[in-house]
């Protein structure tokens, strides 16, 4: 049968999509003139004052994912992570607490960037299509946003997204990235058999410090802890985490805690400050002794690294980095004791997936213990690669990182825990691995997971930090920014360690390396800044300096000569 011709074939295809509701509702949020979005490797990030339609936009997306998985509920996060305050982002989240599926983020850049309602309807129309949505199936999107001033807005922008399409708004408020990871896996398993958790704030805590108590056992803490909270959202966590554990169980000191200072965030301190500056916090000398344990998150708390001084503050050479590579090898080494002395080594896999960053000490170290797996940069990236492991455990050397246990480890684990027979090592083995399924945040890196973790396993091994940095040595190395015209020409292959083009600068580049002892050195694209990032390490630190500086000119050049 013919169709009516009153009827326009691109509404019936949206049948279901308010589109005149959407356009009235999108009129307030205007896409601005000359910028163009990218949802990459961390969502989309840029200047917060420019991010209103992109949240709005991202909103209708978020709830037609919600849609196309079945009405469960997905997840949206307003925060720019460690980059400066006045910066923002949004990153979207999967039923089980994961980033966004990838093919779902050409959608995510198009929506952002359509020039009319017209254009933004053709890009949901497409995606409606190619993935089959039924648009009468509800959709539930929960929200959060870290401490930046622009949060507020974009939360409004994004629930008049929600309400235009339809869909339930959940307003988690003022939450860490991975608070808001577990909200979205727990509301999704709250009436399966294996609930994550209680879907609230308060079940996340009440989660984490109930494991952290079961895991150092009668343990006390011998020595506080310092926390460098990145005068962002983790100060608040953290201090809200404290009512639930008692202070013997952790002594915390929490420092740079001043949510409400304007351009406080991130600002001299937290885990990207410390790990690309290889230094203490500003101010961090006056208040910080030799051998004291200390710690940095992220400015929204899904990242973390440790540190700490052997001498005096004031000899810049004190200052030791227990980064991502050294947490990985850290839990690495203790989850596979476990493993062993459970009685479960054969059935049990144990792989550890990092990227090109890590420096080669940790990786020779870990290959002499576990299979090592090395993916592209990006978190979900290493996630993907870790959920081939029965146990995998995941660091990128700048501190974000968890670990997966697969379904079937956990029933393994769980199952044999036996409620009858005596407590013998390796029923307490057993135990504590099951202790640590519930500590560890297993949708993402969590700084306050991740930190509960490490102190876990420096009591249980009566570790101080120096003993843990230890147990391998770092090559020297070096992380450059080198700017370009046009980052797009550098594209890369064998997980982010060979450049494809420009044309022969790989061969150039290979060429410089093999002059260097253990040297290495490789090039890409930032997914994040506007910038080329080059690596290099090698085994004398004045070489490695050389080898960092030869290759960035060999980048320099290339770029003008393209
Ligand atoms: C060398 C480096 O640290 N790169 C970071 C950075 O990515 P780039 O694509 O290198 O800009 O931001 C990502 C998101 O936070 C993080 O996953 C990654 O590790
Ligand atoms: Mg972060």
């Amino acid at each position: 049968m013919a169709l009516p011709s009153n009827i326009d074939f691109a509404v019936r295809a949206t049948d279901g999509l308010p589109t005149l509701l959407i356009s009235e509702a999108s009129k307030s949020y205007p896409k601005p003139d000359g910028i163009k979005f990218t949802y990459g490797t961390a969502g989309v990030r840029t200047k917060g004052d420019v991010l209103e339609s992109t949240c709005f936009r991202l909103a209708l997306i978020s709830a037609l994912r919600s849609k196309r998985m079945g009405g469960k509920v997905v997840g949206m996060m307003v925060t720019a992570s460690h980059n400066p305050e006045p910066d923002n982002g949004l990153k979207a989240v999967d039923p089980r607490g994961e980033m966004l599926a990838s093919n779902w983020e050409p959608y995510c850049t198009e929506a952002a960037n359509a020039l009319t309602d017209e254009e933004l309807f053709a890009v949901l129309q497409r995606l409606i299509k190619a993935d089959s949505i039924n648009l009468q199936t509800p959709a539930v999107v929960v929200y959060a946003h870290d401490t930046r001033p622009s949060s507020p807005k974009l939360v409004k922008a994004i629930e008049a997204g929600l309400a235009a399409i339809g869909a339930e708004g959940r307003n988690g408020g003022l939450l860490t990235t991975p608070q808001l990871h577990y909200l979205v896996k727990a509301y999704n398993t709250q009436s399966t058999p294996d609930p994550y958790g209680e879907p609230t704030e308060e079940g996340y805590y009440k989660k984490l410090a109930d494991a952290f108590q079961r895991a150092i056992a009668d343990k006390p803490a011998t020595s506080p802890l310092t926390v460098d909270c990145a005068n962002g959202v983790g100060a608040i966590s953290l201090q809200r985490f404290q009512k639930y554990l008692p202070a013997s169980a952790l002594q915390v000191r929490a420092l740079r805690t001043s949510i409400d200072t304007a351009g406080a965030l991130n600002n001299g301190c937290g885990a990207d400050h410390v790990k690309t500056k290889q230094a203490l916090p500003s101010g961090f000398e006056k208040e910080v002794a030799e051998g004291e344990r200390l710690c940095s998150f992220d400015g929204d708390a899904d990242r973390i690294v440790y540190y700490y001084l052997n001498g005096h503050a004031s000899q810049k050479e004190s200052f030791r980095l227990l980064d991502g590579d050294r947490i990985a090898a850290l839990v690495a080494d203790y989850i596979s004791e476990l493993v062993k002395r459970a009685g479960i080594a054969d059935e049990i896999k144990i792989g550890c997936v990092q990227t090109a960053y890590a420096n080669g000490g940790s990786t020779k170290y870990l290959s002499q213990r576990v299979p090592v797996v090395c993916t592209s940069t990006g978190v979900k990236h290493l996630h993907h690669a870790a959920e081939s492991f029965d146990v995998g455990v995941y660091f990128e050397a700048n501190g974000h990182g968890t670990v997966l246990f697969s379904d079937s480890a956990q029933s393994l684990i769980r199952g044999k825990i036996s409620s009858s027979s005596p407590q013998g090592d390796s029923q307490s083995a057993l135990s504590q691995l099951s202790n640590l399924i519930d500590l560890i945040n297993q949708t993402v890196g969590d700084a306050l997971s991740d930190m509960l973790l490490v102190e876990v396993v420096l009591r249980q091994r009566d570790w101080e930090p120096a003993h843990w940095d230890s147990l391998y040595t770092d090559l020297p190395n070096k992380l450059l920014k080198v700017i370009v015209p046009d980052r797009a020409l550098f594209t890369t292959t064998d997980a982010d360690r060979k450049l494809v083009t420009p044309d022969g600068l790989q061969q150039e580049i290979d060429k410089l390396v093999g002059k260097y002892l253990e040297g290495r050195s490789f090039v890409r694209p930032s997914g994040t800044e506007d910038c080329v990032r080059v690596y290099a390490e090698a085994r004398i630190q004045q070489e490695m300096e050389e080898l960092a500086n030869k290759v960035a000119k060999l980048v320099t050049d290339a770029a003008k000569n393209a």
